[in-house]
């Protein structure tokens, strides 16, 4: 790696100077209609503009979810990309959520779409699964580091579902999310002021004391209204180590759209619950 900043000493700085919010980018086609917008491309360039206009400047990271792009094709694609550039040129970070997962080969193509400084969709970090093998993600790692990016691995994501895998145990009497934990704090060990390789970890989960989550990296931690969370919830999941924590909220703001206002309003009420949660923990 070249003297170029890490992904973890941005996301740092960002959480110091807007706060830890993270503004989800999820165009579901029920949000266009209650935006009174189509579920077409202009409904989708609408809906997208108006969050970025709306939060850009204000909240440190977003997380596009690249699935609702990428169901309009290359099109929407090409949507997502002006949305990634508008944002990191206001000075956001942007988390790519696409959860890519695959062998080593074809994950060393995903990491050049997201992590390669040349590519359109470059993003400051990628969402990935380990599911594959968390040795399966080595071309995502390394090409992270190159280009100054990072990851998210999902560990305990905030879906009932999850568990079945997430919390099976290992012929070493450790579960699998642990075992991931473990490969993260690894990646990150030594790293200040933070590492740039994070776990995903639902913000509904409860008590996660069996877990260690002091893996000196990010957690991106989704689940915070629509899905029941609140920001109150958050100093008693993730304990000592909730000052690493993004909680991302998606359709808890994006109902308060089209009005730019009300968007901004609903962005600052979550981002003010979540600096009580912390600052009191
Ligand atoms: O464990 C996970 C991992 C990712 N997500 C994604 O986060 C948002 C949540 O949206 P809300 O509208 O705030 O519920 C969405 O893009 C999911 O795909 C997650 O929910 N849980």
């Amino acid at each position: 790696m070249s003297g170029q900043e890490t992904f973890g000493t941005r996301l740092r700085r960002a959480m110091d100077e807007r706060g830890p919010l993270c503004v989800g980018i999820d165009p579901h086609a029920s949000l266009l209609s209650a935006w009174g917008l189509n579920d077409d491309i202009a409904g989708l360039e609408r809906f997208t503009g108006t969050v970025v206009e709306a939060l850009a400047g204000s909240v440190a990271v977003f997380k596009p979810q690249s699935a609702f792009f990428e169901r309009f094709g290359s099109r929407g694609v090409a949507v997502l990309e002006k949305a990634v550039a508008e944002l990191r040129s206001a000075g956001a970070l942007v988390v790519m959520d696409a959860k890519r997962g695959d062998i080593g080969s074809t994950m060393a193509a995903y990491a050049e779409t997201f992590l390669h400084k040349d590519s359109p969709l470059f993003s400051d970090a990628l969402t990935v699964s380990p599911y594959l093998g968390y040795g399966s993600l080595k071309p995502a790692v390394d090409l992270a580091r190159e280009n100054g990016a990072g990851l998210f691995v999902l560990a305990l994501t905030s879906n009932p579902e999850g568990a079945e895998v997430q919390h099976a145990v290992r012929g070493d009497g450790r579960t699998v999310a642990a075992t991931i934990l473990g490969h993260l704090a690894a990646e990150n060990a030594g790293e200040t002021p933070l590492g740039s390789f994070g776990a995903v970890v639902g913000a509904t989960l409860g008590d996660l004391s069996a877990y260690d989550l002091a893996v000196n990296g990010p957690l991106l931690a989704p689940g915070i209204g629509a899905q029941g969370a609140t920001s109150a919830d958050l100093p008693a999941v993730f304990g000592a180590a909730v000052r690493n924590v993004v909680p991302n909220v998606s359709r808890g703001v994006l109902r308060h759209g089209p009005d730019v206002m009300g968007l901004r309003e609903a962005a600052e009420r979550f981002a003010g619950e979540i600096r009580v949660a912390v600052e009191g923990a």
